[in-house]
């Protein structure tokens, strides 16, 4: 049963999260965990682990074993059965529509949302010489490194973030391009040879934000997590998401949004690519925050109007 009738609005004794087994997941639960615990000192709050598809299929770009639901089927599944109560997801992880009698309680304040550029032996993407072998198996990262320097070799690279690190360790890379939010939080900001601005790598929708999903009738889950629920970011992840949604939005399309408001005002930076980097569609909207869906579906128009659609029909071919 997915819908819940009205609960009590009292603090609940009992907090379960559900979150995926990686080092980044756990922390990102921890830091939830922390903060419900100590704004509710009389609630139990604990994390219950759990392994995901995304986590277990790592020969495949996730572009091509289904996409981002992969890492958040299994924990909303444990909401449904009862035995986790809320879960908390990198909003860059989940998909654009939730499944039915699911919402987004909360989205988290954001971290930095960059592509981080890590390499032992080069300092920054411009100092790459043709040839070089940079790792990632994100199709938004791979276009518009092309685009940049069509010389580079990109080769795919999956695992949690010590894995990738270790890869590159190893040799098997001259650079990889990781989210500087998850090399943050995990306390291995040193290892960002420079943060890309969002100018050369506009980041994935959602990038560096943590959202926090419940049963869609839970209004009591809502109220308990409105402190958490960080409004400048809820207003971004929203117009990026809509973007995102109106364009198709998946794994499958090479696709970035970036939003960031300013007073009442939000801007909305949004691109389109062919995989081989050979043309990107990128354009830009602002206007009042409180329209940041509006935004959004304004930036997917003018993006289709300039030939997104043709790339996107062809991908979806
Ligand atoms: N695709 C996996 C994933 N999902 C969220 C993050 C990073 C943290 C974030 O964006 O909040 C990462 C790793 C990465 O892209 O380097």
């Amino acid at each position: 049963m997915l819908y819940s009738p009205n609960y009590p609005q009292t603090t609940p004794d009992e907090l379960i999260i559900a979150s995926r087994e990686s080092a980044l997941a756990m922390w990102q639960a921890e830091h939830i965990a922390d903060r419900l615990r100590a704004l509710y000192p009389r609630m139990r709050v604990s994390i219950l682990g759990m392994t995901t598809q995304g986590d277990q299929i790592l020969d495949s770009p996730l572009s091509r074993i289904g996409g981002k639901g992969l890492f958040v089927k299994e924990l909303e599944t444990a909401i449904a059965e009862g035995r986790a109560h809320i879960a908390v997801h990198s909003m860059k992880d989940v998909p654009m529509n939730l499944p039915e009698g699911f919402r987004l309680a909360a989205i988290g304040e954001r971290e930095d949302p960059r592509d981080a550029f890590v390499s032992s032996t080069y300092a920054s993407l411009d100092a790459l010489p043709a040839g070089a072998r940079v790792g990632t198996s994100s199709l938004r990262r791979e276009c518009q490194l092309r685009a940049r320097n069509p010389q580079l070799i990109i080769e795919p690279l999956r695992g949690n973030v010590q894995t990738r690190l270790r890869k590159l360790d190893e040799g098997q890379y001259d650079a990889i391009i990781l989210a500087a939010a998850g090399l943050k939080r995990l306390g291995l900001g040193a290892r960002i040879r420079n943060e890309i601005p969002p100018e050369q790598s506009l980041p994935a929708v959602g990038q560096g934000a943590l959202g926090i999903e419940c049963l869609a009738g839970r209004d009591d889950l809502v109220a308990l997590l409105a402190p958490l629920n960080h409004i400048d970011t809820a207003d971004c992840v929203r117009a990026e998401r809509a973007m995102s949604r109106a364009l198709g939005g998946s794994c499958q399309v090479p696709l970035g949004g970036y939003a960031q408001v300013a007073g009442d005002i939000l801007s909305l930076r949004g691109f389109v690519a062919e995989i081989d980097g050979s043309r990107i569609i990128s354009g830009s909207v602002s206007g009042a925050r409180q329209d940041a869906e509006i935004l959004g579906c304004q930036l997917a128009n003018q993006l289709l109007a300039q030939g997104a659609g043709a790339i996107l029909a062809t991908l979806s071919a």
